[in-house]
């Protein structure tokens, strides 16, 4: 996951690939929740690890139930079957409302004390109408904070009220389907002598959700009846009953995302298409009609019971004009899509947006504004006509307002014509749903060479470039090379191969090079079975390192694999010649020194603080030695590349030294200063 302050995406020209889908968020909440009601252990496969679902299974250990992290995305749950959660408890939802909403039922059903509460987002979230039908039955529950909206106490420590189950019980539908998934969920519990009726007070948005809820409630054996979806008849005798293993389907909503990514992208590498897998044209889930809308859109898609491919058809894409009701966060995607289309693109009845993580229509239509599309926000819709020309764009930083779908929508703007970076702020947001999404648009991604960010930081030895480009790296989420290990790690392989390190054994040397099985995981390097990241590392390396560097036929056979890491989104390399040779055309080089004391000094500390014992006055003469070799030799030689600029950090603290490099970097962004948010 990128836990940056932002993403940069370059501009990307194509995609094609296939990506695993995490589990549905909304599947997997209620499975877990179920199997805690239920008698007996439930095996859930495929759960989505995310934000949402974590406070879900804390909320659930601290009730009482055993919650058993199994690995591999499998989850045990022993259910509580009948007995009583652990009372009084204090949960805490974050800004998960399908955990706040059916957990906030159940207990108020299930007798005990508790005090529910989130972030100051979900306090601002309606939950009035779902508190309203549990008075109705007699349930005591108080707001804490506004009326109407959560921190909520149930206060039924002294035991389960009398409950008024013969009367139907009546909720509204037209605010959030949450509401009746809610009471559907909790009500079998108390579903004992007699049925319970629930009857919906106007229109049910979102029925989607409410059948998924009811296709889970009969897996776990609670078989509701409906009249067209207004009256729902919870029979008498209901009993969870854990139904012993259940898989959750990808996420449909995350899906729109590839979807839109599939109908935007032309082929990428040869490839064409983008191939989903683990939710299909059978899913349960409501969002999988969005394959309607991206069709209608112009989308080209096939799909089987798992799976889904989706091809670029029409280009531009067809604006349409659709009642987004059925497809409440999906639609989301469309509004994105449209910035493709010709025409204006309608989106309706899709209020249900502005009681969500955020009011993603005000949202979407600031973000969509700033790109460059004319945006007209209406109380419940949307239209949306995308810049007239590629000369219309603009390159804009996408606030986020902590809601996920705005992060991932906006990500597709990246493939605008005008070739314009997207800064996506506080990417993490994504972490509700899909952590890794930003990694799987990357896996299938693909940006013009020229395009993509690389920012070189070359210098003699112990001038900190190291330190300071493996920061940088980390505070834009680009990745790293260090291009010096691949010179050291070379040397160390001839030593190992006990081949000296001299001109007549180039050829050999250079033949290790290409085929050295180096591999960088986090700040660990290994040499096929070997870790060898000290040992490359004493003085001793380093000078054989240089010397290994000065042989051309080594330097050409390690071009491809540098090459190899400029990789999405973007890359920091440090080394001697990663801006004069390696990255000529980067778009930001800093040439690093420091006078030669000071940089004794520092290999000085650094070596003691290994608990390596060094003498400052050998390491500074060879440390001068080295330089002269890097600097003198014919291949490549250590100098500052023409457009390089020069940084002495001899009085600079690394931090200090990291935020100047850092300042370049942005001076060298298109991005508009925020608009809003
Ligand atoms: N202002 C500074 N900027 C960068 N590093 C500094 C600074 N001050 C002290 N250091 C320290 O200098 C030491 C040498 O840094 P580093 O290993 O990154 O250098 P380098 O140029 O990459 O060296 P080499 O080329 O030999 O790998 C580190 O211990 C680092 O913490
Ligand atoms: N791009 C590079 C990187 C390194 N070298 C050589 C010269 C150095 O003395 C040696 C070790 O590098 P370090 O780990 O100290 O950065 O490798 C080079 O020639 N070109």
């Amino acid at each position: 996951m990128f836990a940056t302050p932002f993403l940069d995406l370059p501009p990307l020209v194509g995609a094609a690939g296939s990506v695993q889908l995490p589990g549905s968020k909304s599947i997997s909440n209620r499975v877990l929740l179920l199997a805690a009601l239920s008698q007996g252990t439930t095996e859930v496969h495929d759960l989505l690890a995310s934000d949402d679902t974590r406070v879900m299974l804390d909320a659930l250990r601290e009730l009482g139930c055993t919650v058993d992290e199994a690995g591999n995305d499998l989850v045990r749950i022993t259910g509580l079957g009948g007995a009583a959660p652990r009372s009084p408890a204090r949960l805490f939802m974050g800004n998960a409302g399908t955990a706040m909403r059916p957990l906030s039922a159940a207990l108020a059903l299930l007798g005990g004390e508790y005090e529910l509460s989130g972030v100051p987002r979900m306090h601002e979230r309606p939950i009035g109408d779902l508190v309203d039908a549990l008075r109705q039955l007699g349930c005591h529950i108080d707001y804490l904070g506004n009326d109407g909206y959560p921190p909520l106490r149930i206060a039924h420590g002294a035991g389960l009220p009398p409950l008024q189950l013969q009367a139907p019980i009546r909720v509204r539908g037209d605010v959030s389907s949450q509401f009746l998934t809610a009471l559907l969920m909790a009500l079998p519990l108390v579903a004992i002598k007699q049925d319970v009726v629930i009857e919906v007070v106007g229109e049910l948005i979102s029925r989607p959700y409410i059948h998924i809820t009811l296709e889970l409630l009969a897996r776990f054996g609670i078989a509701v009846r409906h009249d067209n979806w207004q009256r729902f008849v919870i029979p008498a005798g209901s009993r969870y009953q854990s139904p012993g293993s259940i898989h959750v389907e990808a996420d449909a909503s995350s899906a729109s995302y590839f979807i839109a990514l599939g109908a935007i992208a032309a082929g990428a590498n040869g490839q064409n298409g983008i191939k989903i897998e683990g939710v299909g044209l059978d899913s349960i889930q409501g969002d999988i009609r969005f394959v309607e809308a991206a069709r209608a859109m112009g989308a080209q898609i096939t799909g089987g019971p798992n799976w889904l491919h989706i091809t670029r058809g029409s280009w531009p894409l067809k604006a349409i004009s659709l009642d987004c009701n059925h497809i409440p966060d999906a639609a989301m995607t469309l509004a994105a899509m449209a910035l493709y289309a010709e025409g204006t693109t309608e989106l309706t009845n899709i209020a249900s947006w502005r009681v969500k993580e955020t009011d993603r229509l005000a949202a979407m239509a600031i973000e969509l504004t700033k790109l460059g599309a004319s945006v007209e926000e209406g109380a419940d819709y949307l239209r949306v006509t995308p810049p007239a020309t590629a000369r219309d764009w603009r390159a804009a930083s996408i606030h986020t307002y902590d809601d996920h779908r705005v992060a991932m929508c906006f990500s597709l703007a990246a493939f605008n014509p005008a070739r314009l970076p997207v800064r996506i702020e506080d990417p993490k947001c994504v972490a509700k749903t899909f952590p890794d999404y930003f990694e799987a648009l990357f896996s299938l991604a693909q940006a013009d060479a020229a395009q993509l960010p690389v920012i070189c930081i070359d210098g003699p030895t112990a001038s900190g470039k190291g330190t300071v480009a493996a920061a940088v790296a980390e505070r834009l989420g680009y990745h790293f090379l260090d291009s010096g290990a691949l010179y050291r790690v070379t040397a160390l392989a001839a030593v190992r191969a006990g081949i000296p390190i001299s001109a007549e054994n180039e050829a050999a040397i250079a033949q290790l090079a290409r085929q050295l099985p180096v591999r960088f995981a986090g700040s660990r390097i290994w040499l096929g079975d070997e870790d060898v990241s000290e040992a490359i590392r004493t003085e001793e390396a380093g000078m054989n390192a240089s010397r290994v560097s000065a042989l051309p036929l080594v330097r050409k056979a390690l071009i491809a694999l540098q090459h190899s890491f400029a990789r999405l989104p973007g890359l920091v390399a440090d080394g001697r010649d990663m801006g004069t040779v390696i990255f000529p055309t980067a778009p930001l080089k800093v040439f690093m020194t420091a006078s030669a004391a000071c940089r004794a000094d520092r290999r000085y500390k650094q070596l003691i603080s290994k608990g390596i014992s060094a003498n400052i006055f050998d390491l500074r003469a060879d440390l001068e030695a080295r330089d002269a070799r890097d600097q003198n030799r014919s291949a490549a030689p250590l100098k500052p590349a023409q457009d390089a600029l020069p940084l002495d950090n001899s009085a600079l603290t690394i931090d200090e030294t990291v935020n100047q490099v850092l300042h370049w970097w942005q001076e060298r962004q298109p991005f508009a200063s925020r608009a809003a948010g």
